[in-house]
């Protein structure tokens, strides 16, 4: 394993390298999430011992967004077992857009994976809970156990979303009408736009991440999130899906498991050893962090961590 200062000094270089790279677009069918300011740009790796690598923006907090998916997913599998997911929500690549609800359409009527919206939103269904409060409460309990730190709602981020969000409703109710959502379609889609309005710094996210390094125990505060057996499904998605149809060049390019956000978030994860994580807001046609991408790639490559074997 890469020691401590061959991390930091390869995370200065990232940094160094792709700081000034004014490429992709801020976010904007979310309104707040074209404010934040674009320049924004932090690379966290975190090791399974705890070791903890910064460069640049990684105190500021910004949406989670879809890295959120993932650990929902990971406490639906803790509360009810891995097959649940499997069976009414799926694991298969859609190779269409995030928000797609042609993809819905053109399969058996589940959602597809839990890392498109509808995925999501589905798996935000399976939760077993008598009430939104009690949904949303352990989602929020959920990603502060992995944190290891206390998170909240950014208010902007919420309220924009929720105004502005018919499309995932739209999805929640197709959903609904096939009997492939399992709680109120409204609920559900107001609980995923909460989950992905809370805030996390780069390095909290990247805490959130080197748990799933870990094999599901928080390597700084030593709680366990989930059962070991679950991880290796939870990473094998993130391959699949983790960049929706951008998945496919991103396996090609960075061989690593990862989750990536709207609000530029990127999580990586080298299973067993550390995670990587990168935040700049501007994305790719995909809904992706250009800079995050470029950068997780870059430390992958020249540290070769790349988890289909070595590209040196
Ligand atoms: N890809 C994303 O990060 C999308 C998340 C966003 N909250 C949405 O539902 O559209």
């Amino acid at each position: 394993a890469p020691s401590k200062d061959q991390l930091q000094k390869v995370a200065e270089q990232a940094h160094a390298k792709f700081k000034d790279d004014k490429s992709g677009k801020n976010a904007d069918y979310i309104p707040a999430l074209a404010k934040v300011p674009s320049e924004l740009f932090g690379i966290v790796i975190i090791t399974k011992d705890g070791d903890v690598i910064k460069v640049g923006d990684v105190d500021t907090p910004f949406s989670i967004q879809s890295c959120s998916k993932v650990f929902t997913m990971c406490l639906v599998m803790q509360e009810s077992g891995d097959k649940i997911v499997y069976d009414k929500v799926n694991v298969e690549p859609t190779g269409e857009a995030f928000n797609s609800i042609t993809a819905i359409e053109e399969g058996d009527g589940r959602a597809d994976n839990p890392f498109v919206n509808a995925g999501a939103i589905a798996t935000v269904s399976l939760i077993k809970a008598k009430s939104p409060e009690e949904r949303w409460d352990k989602i929020h309990k959920t990603y502060e156990k992995f944190a290891g730190s206390k998170l909240i709602v950014m208010p902007d981020i919420f309220k924009s979303e929720a105004d502005t969000n018919f499309r995932n409703r739209g999805i929640a109710h197709v959903l609904f009408n096939s009997g492939n959502l399992f709680c109120d379609p409204l609920e559900a889609t107001e609980v995923y736009t909460k989950q992905c309005s809370v805030g996390v710094t780069a390095e909290q996210l990247a805490v959130m991440g080197s748990t799933l390094a870990n094999g599901g125990v928080n390597p700084i505060t030593k709680e366990k999130c989930i059962d070991k057996k679950y991880v290796p499904k939870v990473l094998a998605t993130m391959t699949m899906n983790g960049f929706y149809d951008g998945s496919g060049q991103w396996a090609w390019n960075a061989g690593l498991p990862a989750k990536t956000g709207v609000g530029g978030g990127i999580v990586a994860v080298v299973p067993g050893e550390l995670t990587i994580v990168g935040f700049a807001p501007p994305l790719d046609t995909y809904g992706n962090s250009v800079r995050a991408q470029k950068a997780i790639e870059f430390i992958a490559s020249e540290l070769d961590l790349n988890i289909f074997g070595s590209t040196k």
